[in-house]
């Protein structure tokens, strides 16, 4: 297939390497001229191995695509998808950013439409190399009833460190990986320590216990099966340092309002008490301000 992947990023990289070894004719979309450049002369790398990406554009620049992965922060999704919806008013689109402050302009799409949760650990370590540093899953969903032949292509076809799995109802997928985010990404941004972290410490793991179950309050989610989920995506990322910790440590702004803000404005609508992530929210927002 003719594969576009938006987003020059820890995943966007990830996945236009693991998506040309499955043997699909991928486009990268970066925002930079100067990352296209440089990945069009020296290409890119995975785990220090090289890739080529058949073609890089810069991301004012879409062409339509059998298929189109999504992959920059929420803060990004307004500009790009304004191109896109100019350029490439066909493609379907699956989204494969954290948080859940996108799902309205996902529905508002006319054109086919998936949402996506990456559960991979992966860092960028320099313009076109990435280290895939935790082996997960892309799990996405239909968030329209518009055709569905392409993205059914990537299932059963990937690789043993690259898998796609299809769930029914992208809410459920969403709302589950906001949760693993609202409990993983503030306190490792906080304590800067990698996710593994809040299993290994005794007095972490105690506050991730404590935001996750104040979360599946916000959201009427069951904590048990909740629990056991989000120490699965834990251990799978041990390794990892989450994308929230890595904004802090960068001075770029976080996902913290379409993860962590989504939730307290949740619970403020539902008269449901959050003072565990009122906390964080502040705490996060007061170190973007350092
Ligand atoms: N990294 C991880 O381990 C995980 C990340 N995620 C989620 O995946 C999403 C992407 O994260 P990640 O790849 O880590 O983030 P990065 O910051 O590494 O990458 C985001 C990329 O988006 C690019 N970008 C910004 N604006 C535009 C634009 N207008 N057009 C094209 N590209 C643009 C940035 O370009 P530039 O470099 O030029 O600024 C950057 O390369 C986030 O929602 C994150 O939370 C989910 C699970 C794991
Ligand atoms: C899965 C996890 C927690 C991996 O670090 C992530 O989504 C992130 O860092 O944003």
């Amino acid at each position: 297939m003719n594969i576009g992947v938006v987003g020059g990023g820890a995943v966007g990289l990830l996945t236009a390497s693991y998506l040309i070894e499955m043997g699909h004719k991928v486009t990268l979309y970066v925002r930079s001229e100067t990352q296209a450049v440089h990945i069009r002369e020296f290409g890119g790398s995975r785990d220090r191995k090289q890739f080529y990406v058949d073609e890089v554009r810069v991301s004012t620049n879409f062409k339509d695509e059998d298929f189109m992965m999504l992959c920059v922060k929420t803060i990004a999704l307004e500009e790009v998808l304004s191109s896109i919806i100019e350029q490439a008013p066909n493609t379907p689109l699956l989204f494969l950013c954290n948080g859940m402050a996108h799902i309205r302009m996902m529905e508002e799409l006319t054109q086919p439409v998936y949402a996506g949760v990456v559960e991979h650990g992966v860092l960028r370590t320099g313009i076109g190399s990435v280290v895939h540093r935790g082996v997960g899953r892309i799990r996405f969903a239909p968030v329209n009833e518009l055709d569905q032949r392409f993205i059914q292509q990537l299932v059963g076809n990937e690789m043993k460190c690259f898998k796609f799995e299809q769930s029914e109802d992208y809410r459920s997928l969403l709302t589950e990986k906001l949760i693993v985010n609202a409990t993983v990404n503030p306190l490792t941004a906080l304590f800067k320590v990698k996710n593994g972290q809040l299993l290994n410490s005794p007095h972490l793991h105690q506050l991730a216990r404590m935001v996750c179950e104040e979360c599946c309050g916000i959201l009427g989610v069951s904590m048990d099966s909740m629990w056991t989920y989000v120490q699965s995506v834990i251990r799978q990322t041990a390794n990892n340092e989450s994308s929230m910790l890595k904004d802090i440590r960068h001075e770029r702004k976080t996902e913290l309002d379409a993860i962590t803000g989504y939730l307290c404005a949740e619970a403020a609508a539902k008269g449901f008490p959050s003072p565990i992530n009122t906390f964080l929210y502040n705490a996060i927002k007061e170190l973007e301000l350092n």
